[in-house]
Order: C-alpha cells, then structure tokens, then sequence
C-alpha cells in the first residue's frame, strides 16, 4: 500500500481499511454494533461485528455467519486478528460504455496506485458472451498508465488483468447469480469476503439486479455494498419509487449513488477552499457575494446517446445532479465534522431550503444543425435514436434562490448544454461593488467590469483564478482586471485521477461522504420536478441554437433578470 498516497483525503474519522490483514475492530462497520435488526421475525441486537444482518424482505445481505464473537469461514473458527480479507468487485453492465471507459480504467489506476487492497478480484458482468480473456482483451484496450509514472506499466497491467474475470448473465435470472456467487466464493476461500456491485448498466434494470444480487450474490461473512448510476428516477416519484425498490434488498448503508462530478478534484476542494482560507470564508455569504454562476459546457452533441438523452434532457442529466450538488456543497454551512453524515446534513439542509425553480426562471434550448468552415454538424433531431420533433432540451439556463439567511437574493444561476463552442465546468463567484470606490472614475461607467470573481474551473485546465483590479504599471494611474491565478498543471506535476478512481475506492472504504443520501435526492428532485412536468404539460418549445455556438440568447435576458452578466462570456 506503500505507493497509495490517499489515506484517507478527507482527515475524517473513519480508519483506513487498507490494513490487509488488519484486525476485524478495524473494519468499517455497516452497523454501529448495537443496531438492532429483524431476524425471522424476531429482534436481535448484534454485539459482535456490526455487519449487517438482513434485509427488510427477509432476505440476507452481510449475513454474519455467527452470532457469538468468533468469526467463522469455511466452518472453521477464524481468530479475530488472522483474517485476510478480500474485495470482489463486480461490474455489472460490464460490456457497456461506461465500464470500458471509466470503470475498468479507475481500478486499474488504483491497483497501479497500489490503492487497492492486497486480495482483491474484479468480475464483469453482463449478458454479451465473453470469456475472461476476451473480457481482459477488451479491458486492455482503455487502461492507461499514469504519465508521470511509466515504470513497470506492462506489468502491472498483466497482474491487474489476471485479476479479471467474467460471468456471463441475464440481470434477472437469481440463477445466473448464484452462478457468479460461486465462482466469487472460489476466489474468495479463506479470507473474510467483501462484496462491491458497480450497476453500469440502463436504470430500468437497476431493480432485478439488486434483487438477484442481495438475494443470490451478497456476501455472507463481510459487507456487500451497490454503487448505483445515475439517473435515480426522472422526477420525485419515479425516484422516491426506485429509493423505495432498492431498500426492499438494501440499506441506505449499502447503496452508493453516484455523481461522479463530486469526485472531481476541483469539487472534492471547493470546501478546503472555503473552510481552510480566511481570506474566503468571512466573504460567503450574501454580505460579499452578488451572485454565483455554475457552468457545464460540452463541445459535442448527444451522438450515440441520444436514445437515453432524449428521455432525460439536459436539466435532469446536468443540473439536477451535478450543478445542484457542486451548489449544495458551495452553500453549506461549515458541518459540525468531516464526517460524511456532517457533511451531507448540510448539504440536505441547503436542498431543503432551496425555492422551487419556476418556469419563469428557466430558458431551454435546443440545438440545430449548423455548417462551418465547409464542415457540417448535425442538428440534435438528425440523431437517428432520437424521435422525430423531440422538444427535449440540449441547453437549459436557470435561476435559483436559497431562502436562507446566509443566501437571501442571491441568484445561483445554473447553464448548462451540449453541442456549445467550447468544454468546461465552472464555478463563477461574482463579488459585490467595492462601496464608495476611490477608484470608481478610472473603471468608466462600467462597475461591472471591476467586480471581483473569484473562478474556479472544474475542467478543463483545472484552475482557481481570482479577478482583482490592479494599477497597470507606470506613471498615469489606469487600473486593469487582472488574475490571481492558481493553475494545477503549472503548481502541481502530477496527473489528476480521474473522478471515479476516487469514487470507487471511497466505495472499497465505506467512505459515503461523495455518495448521495436518499433524503438529498429527494430535496433534490423537488426543486427541479415541478418545472420538468410544467415544460411537458405545456410543451415548451426549446430555443434553437446552432451547434458550436454559445447557446440560446435567452440565456442572457435571463441573466440580466437578475442584474447578471454571465461571467464565460469574457474569458
Ligand atoms: N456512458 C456514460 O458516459 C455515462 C453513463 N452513465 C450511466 O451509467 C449506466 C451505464 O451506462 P452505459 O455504459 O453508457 O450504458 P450502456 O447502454 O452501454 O449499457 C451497459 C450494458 O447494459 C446492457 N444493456 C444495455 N441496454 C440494455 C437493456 N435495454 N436491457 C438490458 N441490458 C441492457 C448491455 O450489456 P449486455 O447486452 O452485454 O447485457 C450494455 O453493454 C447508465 O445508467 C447510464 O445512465 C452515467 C454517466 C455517464
Ligand atoms: O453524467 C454525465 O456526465 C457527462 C459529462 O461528464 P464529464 O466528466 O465528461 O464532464 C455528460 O456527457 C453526460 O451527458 C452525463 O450523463
């Protein structure tokens, strides 16, 4: 583990778990030990190890093979400090886009990390007929080593690959399960066996395979726990109906939700930012700030994922996830702990305040074929998965407002949309007017142009960038804006991981802070649900804007609504 600089990011109280053969007290605990759970109608209070028992349907899931304080594996008694333990991480959806292109790279950039722990197997899941060596042809395919760490790279990546296997399935075959349970059973023999699912596959199956997999495949002598894709539901009751689903096989405990943009660096610093600084934290609040602007621009349309887009929309597959959480995260009042229950209570808590957007606080648009340069681009309708005259927006602008004390009247304005003229993600913070500026003459009639913004830019080019006005060199006084700048590349030579290298081993650790909470996704989804039924009821036409532009010019009068100007548009 010499190689895994992690240990543990968040300075929070939770143990390392990468102790291989550390003791059992060490594990991270589903249950606090005293949790009290149904069993066969009676209930128990476990004084032992703190896995979980069963869940709510009658079915097992960390099943501890003892009541008493030994631990038992293979019938034999297992000594409380001998245990190896072992990870079998499961991607189910494994032939997918997602598993090839994010998931199978994050662990091998973990293992390569020497991140993961010691013991650990990888399987892939799906229905397409592979056998483990064309699954590992098809993973070789995407992994990477890090630039700056070449050494050794072919190496590590046969021993990773040799750690890969395949079960071929149905998602809802309980058989086709208890198959893959075996096979997990064979390479776990002897150790103490913890089980990860990563669900890369469609929403619509979520459910089967949970159910098949709690009932069939959970661990029965460590933990078992279910990272879950978004989308969770498309509107409060599509979502509270999944939530409700999922906890008939699965603790809150054991589900993972995932939005990959809180695994993102600049994100995962947002509050080292604020809470570390002073300079930062006594100017949050609406005292200093005029107004925030959360950005997510994409330079390609929905091609070959227009099928799914089109039953989503921009506001859904961006805002109502990642914009919202980046939101809730800037908002929060300082957590009592780094704790992730701290730290998603406050986040909840911003959610909670949040007013429901109103259709007169949003612009959506919709892009259109466009050619430039002699080079043609498609319009998001010529998607041939995409119905004919879909009204489902690719760009969406809003404003939104959190009826609190620290936030009251500050806009929060969210754009976001695919098919623009550039990539990015970013967190805009514009600062009020300096009152009584001495220096008011030399900025023209234009105060605008001397706020402060302070940037932070999620990607690409991940940087923090403070806009300060500054006497330009020399005998007049003219002042100029100019940037404080913090450029990662520049301050810090090494590679960023990728968003879910982070996410997964927080998974591996039982560390839920990145995770969304149910009572957070339903917060979240009752701000935004509203509108989405009024922009279908009413059937709202988007705004066309051509690919490759800067969006609908709606976008603007929203902003100036507000007494906003959109803080990209001079970049
Ligand atoms: N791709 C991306 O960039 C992102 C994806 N996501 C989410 O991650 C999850 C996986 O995404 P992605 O990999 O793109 O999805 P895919 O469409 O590639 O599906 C993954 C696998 O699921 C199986 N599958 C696909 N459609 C169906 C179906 N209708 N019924 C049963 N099985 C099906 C296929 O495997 P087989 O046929 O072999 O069983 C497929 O390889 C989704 O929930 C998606 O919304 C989230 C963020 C980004
Ligand atoms: O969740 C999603 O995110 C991607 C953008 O992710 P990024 O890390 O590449 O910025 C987006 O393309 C996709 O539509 C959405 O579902």
């Amino acid at each position: 583990m010499a190689g895994c600089l992690h240990c543990h990011h968040s300075g929070a109280s939770v143990p390392s778990s990468f102790n291989h053969s550390r003791t059992l007290s060490l594990e991270r605990r589903a249950w606090p030990a005293s949790t009290p759970h149904l069993l066969g109608g009676q209930e128990l209070i476990r004084r032992t190890w703190g896995f979980q028992m069963k869940s709510s349907n009658g079915h097992p899931l960390n099943v501890v093979s003892s009541q008493k304080e030994e631990q038992y594996t293979n019938g034999s008694k297992v000594e409380e400090e001998q245990v190896d333990s072992t990870v079998s991480i499961t991607v189910i959806g494994a032939s997918g886009d997602l598993a090839k292109k994010k998931i199978f790279p994050a662990l091998f950039a973990l293992f390569y990390e020497d991140c993961l722990p010691k013991h650990f197997t990888v399987y892939g899941y799906a229905r397409t007929q592979l056998t483990d060596e064309e699954l590992r042809n098809m993973i070789s395919k995407t992994l990477t080593c890090r630039i700056d760490k070449r050494e050794n790279c072919s190496n590590k990546m046969g021993q990773f690959l040799q750690r890969c296997f395949y079960h071929s399935g149905q998602y809802g075959s309980e058989k086709n399960f208890s198959e893959l349970d075996k096979k997990l059973k064979e390479k776990e023999v002897g150790k103490l066996a913890n089980r990860l699912f990563y669900l890369s596959i469609p929403p619509n199956i979520f459910v089967d395979v949970v159910r098949c997999a709690s009932r069939n495949a959970s661990s029965s002598t460590g933990w078992t726990r279910v990272i879950v894709e978004k989308p969770f539901g498309r509107d409060s009751q599509s979502s509270a109906e999944l939530t409700q689903s999922l906890k008939q096989h699965l603790t809150e405990d054991q589900i993972f939700r995932i939005d990959h943009y809180l695994g993102k660096e600049l994100v995962e610093n947002l509050s080292v930012l604020r809470f570390s600084n002073l300079v930062f934290e006594p100017l949050w609040s609406r005292t200093f700030i005029r107004n925030v602007q959360l950005i997510f621009s994409e330079d390609f349309g929905t091609e070959g994922r227009g099928g799914y887009f089109d039953n989503y929309g921009i506001i859904r597959d961006i805002m109502q996830n990642h914009l919202l959480q980046i939101l809730a995260l800037f908002a929060m009042e300082t957590p009592v702990s780094l704790d992730a229950e701290d730290i998603r209570n406050e986040k909840v808590k911003v959610l909670r305040s949040m007013r429901t957007l109103k259709l007169d606080d949003v612009v959506v648009g919709q892009y259109k074929g466009h050619t430039r340069g002699g080079k043609s681009y498609p319009a998001y309708i010529d998607d041939p998965t995409v119905p004919k005259g879909s009204l489902t927006p690719t760009f969406a602008a809003a404003a939104l407002f959190i009826d609190n004390a620290r936030w009251d009247g500050v806009p929060f304005l969210m754009k976001a949309g695919k098919a623009l003229h550039t990539r990015g993600a970013e967190i805009r913070v514009q600062f009020r007017h300096v009152p009584g500026n001495l220096y008011k003459r030399n900025f023209g009639t234009d105060l605008d142009k001397a706020t402060n913004e302070l940037v932070i830019r999620v990607q690409p080019d991940e940087a923090i960038y403070l806009k300060i006005n500054n006497k330009i060199p020399g005998l007049s006084m003219r002042l100029d804006s100019s940037n404080l700048n913090l450029l990662y590349a520049a301050r810090y030579h090494k590679e960023i991981p990728d968003a879910y290298e982070r996410l997964l081993l927080d998974a591996v650790e039982g560390e839920r802070r990145l995770f969304i909470r149910s009572d957070e996704l339903d917060a979240a989804w009752a701000i935004f649900t509203p509108v989405l039924k009024e922009l279908e009821n009413k059937i709202i036409a988007p705004e066309l804007y051509p690919y490759g532009s800067r969006g609908p010019v709606g976008a603007h009068y929203l902003a100036a609504k507000y007494n906003v100007r959109w803080g990209d548009l001079s970049s």
